[in-house]
């Protein structure tokens, strides 16, 4: 494995690129110097990282909803919709299929098609084949900071496209990006891959470009334990930190217990800054976002109001920086951008009577931050020690041996023992751990608060609070109880 968690040089990294921009003819157009100085013009109202540490230092949570269309002059209506009838704070491109598996030809159909049916027949905006200058209309159309949303394992020329477009973040990572969304790519082939697109981030801020990084923090968003997908956030912000990315924002899904999730957050924010400093990156601004509930969603509008206004409620008690908004739309698909825009609206809503309001620090917030803290650094260590101190391949070599695992993965490269399920107030813990090596005293406490549950339930503590839990949200509660 030659892989390396070192930063490239500026010839490495032209090297690469010169192939890159030749996976599709959109890529001829992407010039740095020229995306330099178009982005030098970019406003700070307009620019995701200066928004993002604008926000941290009031104290505001963002909202931002995800969204895209596959062609330009709908992306532009729906965006401008969600900006003025929804209030957005932060604008998404969610990126289609085809092009998150680099699938252009197809991604040139669908537009294709979209345009002789009327519709969207993609499910995001294809960025790669609309290229600079078509992502740049969208740009300049909007009046509030622009991200790629996805979930691209190789997204190296979409990068490229899109930060030249001046939209100035990007979501994703070699880990969450590949586990969660790819049955068969390899974590080495994915972390190189992403190594380049934080290292073009890292080209901008040399020169003087603020842009911001965001891993992706809800992974299968299927009862994934804190600590799990806090070790992720970390370890992607140190290998975006290494290539030079300055403005990193870690994410976490929420699981609904209210003190857990806010408890994660805490611990993932401070967790972040304690290994970006103990590894020596100084000057790396550290923000967070929460996703509101990704597990399956009620159909009825109401009850989504009311789990959308929840994951309000946990993001603003929280402290986080960004919230992602989920819409009433979300148990039937691709939601009308009016009920896109009546999910920014609940969040809103929920953000503003909340204002300035913080859940106050007690024993119990202050034990699960512990908890958390403490299963994160047992992943991380052991990541590095198998990795002999390089994190990058210790990365490749911990999830072949199981150090980390994300529960109902798709990817054949995740080890699939660990097993989650909810204590008996929904907290999520370590029902069996697999290889993941927490601390025996760790690996008692789970035990303990599972057996809580198993004597309130008056069953054996076993795979079927796993099972439970995951039909749970279908019937409108959090715990999976016994029939
Ligand atoms: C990570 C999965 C989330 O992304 C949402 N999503 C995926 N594609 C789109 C899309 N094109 N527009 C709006 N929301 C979208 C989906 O509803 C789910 O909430």
């Amino acid at each position: 494995m030659n892989l390396r968690n070192r930063k490239l040089t500026e010839e490495e990294f032209m090297g690469i690129r010169s192939d890159v921009l030749t996976h599709w003819p959109t890529g001829k157009d992407v010039d740095l110097d020229e995306a330099v100085e178009y982005l030098k013009k970019v406003p700070d109202e307009k620019n995701v990282a200066k928004k993002l540490r604008k926000a941290k230092e009031e104290g505001v949570t963002l909202a931002q909803p995800r969204a895209g269309v596959a062609l330009i002059e709908d992306h532009i209506e729906l965006l401008l919709h969600l900006e003025k009838e929804g209030g957005a704070d932060l604008l998404p491109s969610t990126i289609d299929s085809y092009t998150r598996q680099n699938r252009y030809a197809e991604c040139q159909v669908g537009i294709e098609e979209s345009i002789r049916l009327g519709r969207s027949m993609l499910n995001g905006f294809p960025a790669v084949n609309h290229g600079v200058a078509g992502c740049r209309r969208v740009f300049e159309a909007i009046h509030v900071p622009l991200q790629a949303r996805h979930g691209t394992p190789d997204a190296r020329l979409l990068s490229e496209i899109i930060h030249a477009s001046g939209w100035t973040s990007n979501e994703g990572g070699g880990i969450s990006y590949n586990i969660p969304y790819a049955k068969s790519v390899s974590m080495e082939k994915t972390i190189t891959d992403w190594q380049y697109c934080d290292r073009l981030v890292g080209y901008y801020e040399e020169r003087g470009i603020e842009l911001n990084r965001e891993p992706f923090g809800p992974l299968t968003g299927t009862l994934v334990p804190p600590s799990t997908s806090n070790a992720v956030a970390v370890i992607e912000a140190l290998l975006a930190a290494e290539q030079g990315v300055k403005n990193i924002t870690v994410g976490y899904g929420q699981c609904g217990n209210l003190l857990q999730d806010i408890a994660a957050i805490r611990a993932l924010e401070s967790q972040t800054d304690e290994y970006l400093k103990r590894f020596g990156y100084e000057g790396v601004y550290v923000t967070t976002v929460f996703h509101q509930w990704m597990g399956g969603f009620p159909e009825d509008e109401a009850k989504a109001f009311g789990v959308i206004s929840l994951g309000s409620t946990a993001a603003a008690l929280a402290g986080a920086t960004k919230v992602i908004v989920k819409t009433p739309h979300e148990a039937l698909g691709i939601p009308t951008k009016e009920a896109n825009a009546q999910g920014i609206r609940d969040t809103k809503m929920t953000l503003n009577m909340l204002k300035g309001q913080r859940m106050p620090m007690s024993t119990e917030l202050a034990d699960e931050i512990t908890i958390i803290k403490a299963e994160t650094a047992c992943m991380i260590e052991k990541v590095l020690e198998v990795g002999k101190g390089d994190l990058a391949r210790g990365t490749v070599e911990g999830f072949r041996l199981g150090l980390i695992d994300v529960p109902f993965a798709p990817s054949k490269y995740n080890y699939g023992k660990m097993m989650p399920a909810r204590d008996n107030t929904g907290a999520v813990r370590y029902l069996n751990a697999g290889n993941v090596p927490l601390t025996k005293e760790l690996l008692d406490f789970n035990k303990a608060k599972l057996e809580e549950r198993g004597n309130y339930e008056h069953r054996k503590v076993g795979f079927q609070m796993t099972v439970d839990d995951i039909f749970a949200v279908g019937k409108g509660m959090l715990i999976g109880r016994p029939e």
